[in-house]
């Protein structure tokens, strides 16, 4: 599709209001796993960034990588095993998720950046103590509806978020690329999902947003029905979806982030579909509402 040139300058200005409100403010995106599926989509999600960056937002970009870390530890005979979307981490598994995160993911994304001209400073949880944290257990619910506090493993919660160096690094035109793990004041590394890592630095920051990039389009009350899409989600409708199971699997930590993230003092938070090319400017700086708004209020 070939745009004239006055398409071209109307489509700019039609983007400005949205450029105005986010001007100087921090947006927290998170970039999963699943969304990074080949070289031409991973391509378009990096110009969107250096698109956020260069009209005067500060991303803070906090990446995944379930699906690498699942292929590496089958390479090494391991089986994953998740719990409320949690991955069961034994001392070797830690060390294969920090070795395939900052090695290989957050190195590769820091690449694609800097050679788009844009400043780009990899960092995990242990730079600076960015991260600490602390053993998480999983509440897994009982058929009797009781829960159980179930250990699993090297699994980490955050405690704290060392905001200062984010800062610094903004106030210097870096784009910090963040890997989910974090530091424990016992000295472990812990393996976090990369959504709550994401939840409580959108929180510590004062994001104004928080965009959750995944493998689907949004919410839905039945995943399998395409017409049951969910907008906008409250607090109240996701407790119920998730206590009744429509919310599973690797959602559960998605709709939790962003529930944290707004208690915390994000500004809005939104999951949307990372395989639909230039998503990011789509949600940003048009009025097509794209994914699942979810809000705080019930
Ligand atoms: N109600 C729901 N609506 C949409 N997706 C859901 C829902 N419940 C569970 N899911 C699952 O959550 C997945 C997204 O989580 P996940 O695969 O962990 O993504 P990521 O790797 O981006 O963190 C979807 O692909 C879908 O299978
Ligand atoms: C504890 C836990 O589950 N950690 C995640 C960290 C990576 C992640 O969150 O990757 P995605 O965003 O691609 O799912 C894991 O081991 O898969």
């Amino acid at each position: 599709m070939e745009f004239s040139a006055e398409a071209k300058a109307s489509i700019l200005v039609d983007a400005l209001p949205y450029i105005q409100n986010f001007y100087g403010e921090t947006i927290v995106i998170k970039y999963g796993g699943n969304a990074m599926i080949n070289d031409d989509l991973k391509n378009k999600v990096m110009h969107d960034l250096v698109l956020m960056k260069y009209v005067g937002i500060r991303p803070i970009i906090v990446h995944g990588g379930g699906p690498d870390i699942t292929s590496f530890l089958e390479k090494v005979g391991k089986t994953s095993t998740f719990v409320n979307g949690l991955r069961v981490t034994d001392r070797e598994t830690a060390q294969i998720a920090e070795m395939v995160l900052v090695g290989k993911i957050n190195s590769e994304i820091v690449s694609r950046l800097n050679s788009l001209n844009l400043k780009a400073v990899g960092l995990s949880g242990k730079d600076a103590n960015l991260i600490v944290a602390s053993k998480k257990y999983a509440a897994v619910k009982n058929a009797d509806n009781t829960i159980t506090n179930t250990d699993i493993g090297f699994v980490g919660e955050v405690k704290n978020i060392n905001t200062a160096l984010l800062y610094d690094l903004l106030d210097q035109n870096y784009v910090p690329v963040i890997s989910p793990i974090g530091i424990g004041e016992d000295g472990n590394s812990y393996n976090i999902n990369a959504d709550y890592v994401a939840a409580e630095i959108a929180g510590a920051m004062s994001a104004k947003k928080m965009l959750l990039l995944t493998d689907i389009e949004g919410i839905y009350r039945d995943y399998n029905d395409k017409s049951t899409f969910i907008s906008t989600l409250s607090k109240k409708e996701a407790e119920a979806m998730i206590a009744d199971g429509s919310i599973n699997g690797g959602m559960i930590p998605k709709v939790e982030a962003c529930l944290r993230s707004l208690e915390k003092g994000a500004g809005k938070t939104s999951i949307i579909d990372g395989r639909q090319a230039h998503s990011l400017i789509l949600e940003l700086f048009t009025s097509q509402g794209i994914g699942t708004e979810v809000v705080h209020s019930n």
